[in-house]
């Protein structure tokens, strides 16, 4: 738990956790001593001797305790509210350095909740929960080794008991910590699974699917229920089982300790501290169920923090022909089964290229590799004529545009929306690209013109004004290369003139790559080249290719066939 809080609170703040768990260290020894005190205290005034300097003692360890308890729990609440303020931030940092590939929704359902109850969790464990994890573990030590000094074999069972107890708890807990990771992951499924029923209402009502429910969001919820349930049935009794363990301890040094041939007043006195010493445990133990669950927010925040970035150079070497790509001898595989082997061409500046291909053939991880979601597993892929691992992500990205299919846009206004392709553009720069993109005339038919806020993803705009405003911010950006993944669902004709007019403009200053799905920009590409079985199985112009009548001849004769006709799901 301790080493997971520092690797969430990160090196600028590991000297603060650490002098606050010795401040805490401090007050539960103090603590432990306080209650030590009680037998030559309870021993004096049993006996009729002097109790006053026992007394005294006892209320300057009080005192001290009280102090490192105070200064111990100023520097909880710090730390505590560093994490509010700061941890939020150092997540964000961290997560935008990982590589684009790690995003699957599975991680981001898993990193939304990290970001919400986790980093709440690590303000709860540094304000509230170390303390009884700490003084529950420290004052009965420090309790038992002052039973040793007094009586060493009631000192020993007390240092016997430990362990046992110790093994009990960690049974316990173990169990709430299997079943929190199953409602955890349940409650996550359950959560992906309603945003996915909410953004696909489309889909399911247009198949008739409302009345009879959704089956997987139904599934994951009684998954969650599950395992709620099961949790709660297979951690309460042993829970209650940790408790009394405690309990028994106490009774079992009670028999014990009266067995052993001592004077009747230490006995007493000696009682009182096995008192002291199972009750800081008893608290533990009452605790362990919800400092298991803390347990495992913090190891998940943690291991988000252990994800690494892909390595970067120190610094980027200098693009050498900017605007090109080569891939050279690439290999690469999502998991086992390889997706391309052996690929290898270049794509010249300021020439477009088209890919084309089955479903699967891997159009799109070719783009994915060139804007370095993740890496080969061999050859080499090169933009402006370094190999991208020898490139910041900053440097990369400065030489790519990308406009993707699913265009998401902020709730922003339209401008600023196309002000993300460079912030630092003026104003004349914004209203230009719009102009090429055809975003001007989505601006003068809307009332608040370049005010228009476009909803969360862009939700207020249709498909075809999205992928314009997308195409804006690449004009905007004017990077040496702008990768293009066309819409494959029909455009209406006025957003397919203005988007074919726009990469008209893009490409007399850009190299273009299109993954293509429509004829007119296969045909007016430089180079076409056509991925089948994780390969490109022929390369060549439009002409050259229809000449030699192989796959791209069966490509273009299927495509023309259906051009007339889509099905719109
Ligand atoms: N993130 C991923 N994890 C695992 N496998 C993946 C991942 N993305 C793609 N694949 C697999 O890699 C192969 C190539 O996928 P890719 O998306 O590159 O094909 P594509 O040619 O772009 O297909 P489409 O035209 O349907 O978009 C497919 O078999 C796909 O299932």
């Amino acid at each position: 738990m301790i080493r997971d809080l520092m690797t969430i609170m990160g090196p600028e703040h590991r000297r603060s956790v650490w002098t606050y768990l010795a401040w805490l260290v401090l007050y539960a020894v103090l603590q432990g001593v306080a209650m030590a005190l009680l037998v030559p205290l309870l021993t004096a005034l049993l006996t009729g001797q002097a109790v006053s300097s026992w007394l005294i003692t006892t209320a300057v360890v009080v005192v001290l305790a009280c102090v490192a308890r105070y200064v111990q729990t100023m520097k909880g609440f710090a730390l505590a509210l560093v994490t509010l303020t700061s941890l939020h931030t150092r997540l964000g940092d961290h997560v935008a350095r990982l590589p684009l590939g790690w995003f699957s929704s599975e991680k981001v359902g898993k990193l939304s909740r990290s970001a919400t109850s986790g980093t709440l969790m690590v303000t709860n464990v540094t304000a509230h929960m170390l303390t009884p994890v700490v003084t529950g573990v420290v004052t009965p030590l420090t309790v038992a080794l002052a039973v040793l000094w007094f009586d060493w074999r009631l000192g020993l069972g007390l240092l016997l008991c430990a362990p046992v107890l110790w093994l009990v708890h960690r049974w316990a807990a173990r169990w709430v910590g299997i079943g929190e990771t199953r409602t955890h992951d349940a409650t996550v499924l359950a959560g992906n699974r309603v945003v996915e029923f909410a953004r696909n209402q489309q889909v399911l009502r247009a198949f008739g699917r409302t009345t009879d429910g959704y089956p997987p969001l139904e599934d994951a919820i009684e998954e969650q229920s599950r395992a709620w349930g099961s949790m709660l049935w297979s951690s309460a009794p042993r829970l209650l089982a940790g408790g009394l363990s405690v309990q028994l301890a106490f009774v079992a040094l009670i028999f014990f300790a009266l067995s052993l041939p001592l004077e009747p007043v230490l006995v007493v006195a000696l009682l009182a501290l096995v008192a002291r010493f199972t009750g800081p445990l008893a608290e533990l133990a009452g605790q362990s169920g919800m400092l298991r669950m803390a347990a495992n927010d913090l190891r998940r925040l943690a291991a988000l923090f252990d994800e690494k970035p892909l390595p970067e150079p120190p610094s980027s070497l200098p693009v050498r022909t900017p605007g090109s790509i080569e891939f050279t001898d690439v290999d690469f595989a999502y998991g086992t089964a390889p997706v391309l082997s052996d690929v290898s061409f270049v794509v010249p500046p300021r020439t477009m290229t088209a890919i084309v291909g089955p479903s699967g053939s891997g159009k799109t991880t070719i783009t994915r590799l060139i804007m370095r979601f993740f890496d080969v597993s061999g050859g080499s892929v090169s933009v402006g004529g370094v190999d991208v691992r020898s490139l910041s992500t900053e440097d990369l990205m400065a030489q790519l545009s990308i406009v993707m299919q699913d265009v998401y846009l902020f709730a922003d206004t339209l401008e600023a929306n196309i002000r993300v392709g460079r912030p630092d553009a003026t104003d004349d720069e914004v209203r230009e690209a719009a102009r090429i993109a055809g975003v001007d005339e989505i601006v003068a038919r809307l009332p608040r013109g370049w005010e228009t806020h476009v909803g969360e993803g862009g939700a207020a705009l249709s498909g075809g004004e999205r992928q314009r405003v997308s195409v804006a911010r690449a004009v905007l950006k004017d990077a040496p290369i702008v990768i293009l993944d066309e819409a494959t669902a029909a455009l209406d004709p006025e957003n397919e003139r203005f988007v074919q007019g726009a990469l008209q403009n893009l490409r007399e200053r850009s190299t273009l790559l299109v993954i293509a799905h429509r004829l007119p920009t296969v045909v007016a590409a430089d180079e076409i080249l056509v991925l089948d079985g994780g390969g490109v199985a022929e390369r060549g112009t439009h002409e050259s290719l229809l000449a030699a009548g192989g796959r791209y001849t069966a490509f273009w004769t299927e495509r023309q066939r259906t051009q007339g006709w889509r099905l719109v799901s």
